[in-house]
């Protein structure tokens, strides 16, 4: 860090309570302390050199790559996006990191063809900073070292992600468009176009209203685009990551369900209210038709079940395990009828389950399908990570918190305080420096992530994290008259996993050589997976970032002096 000189009349910004930083100017200065008087409100403050960080030279637009700043802390950080934001520059770079600020409205002067045409080929930095940019640096650096990329794209719920990685799909199908793939996957459909017709199917059974974002990906993605060695894209593969299930029967105001109910419900209603304007329509049609990227065969099988889920009578009384809203509140079936409802959950978390295997089935070529079983081989053995390795033993560690809670869950009447007495007791959490507990609470506990301290609160985590089907389920599914739900419990096997993943819970204790299945520990594993194969590329990275809470275009929302919000209360 350079020394930091303050002479009269050095422009520097100062803490503030609202704006989290103001600008000021100094007019007295010592070697511990300085006079500084606030643009604006002319108030006067008095701080030690290191707490008022100099401002950069004057420029009204900020610079599009913020390694260019001569000063480089928060508030020239903040202040530079921010200025950046008001024009609409939506992306700037830091080295070769995209920073992608949402900028909660439509700008389709940045998007199209004729700019990605603008961005082929060219180096980054050469134009204005952009996610067609990094796309392209990808494209380039594969085909030039023939060596897989990787862009990561990150930030929190609402943040832009899955924009972004829809305006990526778009860019290197564009790049790598023009194959006779269609032929391959034996669809009649390019790669390419199954690639982006996938995100419609993938978001109407992934995705759901939460209350940070209207169409809030309930799972992770890991999309992979084969090229071949003429850089036309030879096949294509989704790997999903742990679906929120438990949304599908549990859903708390003002949230709602995945949007497939909602999809299907009004396409049920206009039926109902206008036959003669769908005529011969069916809901198979409706499906095929947003759809079409279903197989046939699948789709006959699903279109039922969809239209089961909608038809099911509304339940009654039981709201912790009602979805929110009336379409959805079919899935939780009628309170009379238990089996019935139990039959409706399972086969909807079949449904969603098996729907987004099967956007990857449809895509995938022989050689990825090489790739899959070689991925059985690997060692999973920890991986180690330089950075933030204290939170991760916390966490997934021997014995860390994802293990106690996989023990906890192996107990049919475990609560919440169970769980959180555990982890209070546990060498491996309490002894570590990342861990604390409430001095109040008896169910909270308390992690110190990286950005700063999260307090978890362990009321759901026994139920979130089970993740086998209950044995009488499983029968009753395996001998379904729909071949296609049947095979989902026989031919995977899955019935008989589930019946033995069950039984010690039922039995009120663990029994030896059970295979247990838990979210937690299919979190551990699809993590490590995934780094072996990010290690394995070459990386590019977009961070994005949600400016406010409101969901406007109008500010960004400056950070309140403090640092983290320690209060932040966390369910999982
Ligand atoms: N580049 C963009 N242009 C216009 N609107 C955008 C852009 N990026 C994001 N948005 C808006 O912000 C909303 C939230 O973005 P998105 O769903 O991509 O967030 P996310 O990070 O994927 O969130 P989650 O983790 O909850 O799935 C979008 O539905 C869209 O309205």
């Amino acid at each position: 860090m350079e020394a930091i000189v303050h002479t009269v009349g050095t422009k520097v910004w100062i803490k503030e309570e609202k704006e989290a930083w103001i600008k000021g100017e100094v007019y007295k200065a010592e070697e511990e302390v300085v006079l500084v008087r606030t643009e604006g409100t002319g108030a006067e403050v008095k701080c030690k050199p290191e707490d008022a960080p100099l401002q950069n030279p004057h420029n009204n637009r900020g610079v599009d790559d913020m390694t260019r700043l001569s000063y480089l802390h928060e508030p020239a950080v903040l202040w530079n996006l921010n200025t950046r934001y008001a024009y609409d520059d939506i992306y700037t770079y830091t080295g070769t990191i995209l920073i992608a600020i949402n900028p909660f409205t439509s700008l389709p002067h940045l998007y199209g063809e004729h700019m990605m045409d603008q961005y082929r080929g060219v180096d980054i930095g050469e134009y204005a900073p952009h996610v067609y940019a990094i796309a392209d640096a990808a494209y380039r650096q594969m085909r030039k070292e023939m060596k897989g990329q990787s862009i990561l794209v990150s930030g929190e719920s609402g943040a832009g992600k899955t924009e972004t990685s829809k305006l990526i799909m778009k860019y290197l199908a564009y790049m790598g468009g023009y194959s006779d793939a269609g032929e391959q996957t034996g669809s009649g459909r390019s790669v390419e176009e199954q690639v982006l017709e996938s995100n419609p199917l993938l978001e109407a059974f992934g995705n759901a209203k939460t209350t940070r974002n209207n169409n809030s990906s309930r799972f992770g993605k890991y999309v992979e685009i084969n090229f071949n060695d003429k850089g036309v894209i030879s096949g294509a593969a989704i790997r999903t990551y742990l679906l929120e299930r438990s949304r599908v029967v549990a859903v708390n105001n003002p949230e709602r369900n995945y949007h497939i109910f909602y999809q299907v419900r009004g396409f049920k209603q206009v039926e109902a209210k206008y036959p003669a304007l769908l005529f011969k329509q069916q809901l198979d049609a409706f499906v095929q038709k947003i759809f079409p990227m279903i197989r046939d065969n699948v789709r006959r099988e699903i279109t039922p079940m969809l239209n089961h889920c909608i038809h099911t009578p509304k339940a009654s009384g039981r709201t912790a395990t009602r979805p929110a809203g009336n379409a959805p509140a079919a899935a939780a079936g009628a309170a009379g009828a238990q089996a019935a409802t139990h039959k409706s959950w399972t086969d909807i978390l079949a449904v969603f389950d098996t729907l987004l295997a099967t956007v990857k089935l449809n895509f995938v070529p022989k050689v990825l399908v090489q790739a899959d079983y070689e991925r059985e081989e690997i060692d999973w053995s920890y991986i180690e990570f330089v950075d933030n390795q204290d939170v991760l033993d916390l966490i997934e560690g021997k014995l860390g918190v994802l293990d106690l809670l996989d023990e906890v869950c192996r107990f049919v009447d475990a609560k919440g305080k169970d769980f959180a007495e555990k982890l209070y007791n546990s060498g491996s959490c309490k002894d570590s420096r990342r861990f604390s507990k409430p001095k109040t609470s008896m169910t909270q506990f308390i992690v110190d992530h990286y950005a700063g301290p999260v307090k978890y609160e362990t009321a759901n985590f026994i139920d979130k994290n089970k993740d086998f089907v209950v044995p009488e389920h499983a029968a009753l599914l395996g001998g379904s008259d729909q071949a296609f739900v049947a095979a989902l419990f026989t031919e995977s096997g899955a019935a008989a996993e589930a019946a033995a993943a069950a039984a010690p819970g039922r039995r009120g204790g663990a029994a030896k050589g059970v295979k247990f299945s838990s979210v937690g520990s299919q979190f551990k594993k699809q993590l490590a997976e995934l780094m072996v194969q990010l290690h394995a590329m070459e990386p590019h990275y977009i961070r994005c970032i949600k400016p406010n809470e409101s969901g406007k275009n109008d500010s960004i929302l400056l950070p309140v002096p403090g640092g983290t919000d320690s209060t932040l209360l966390s369910t999982w």
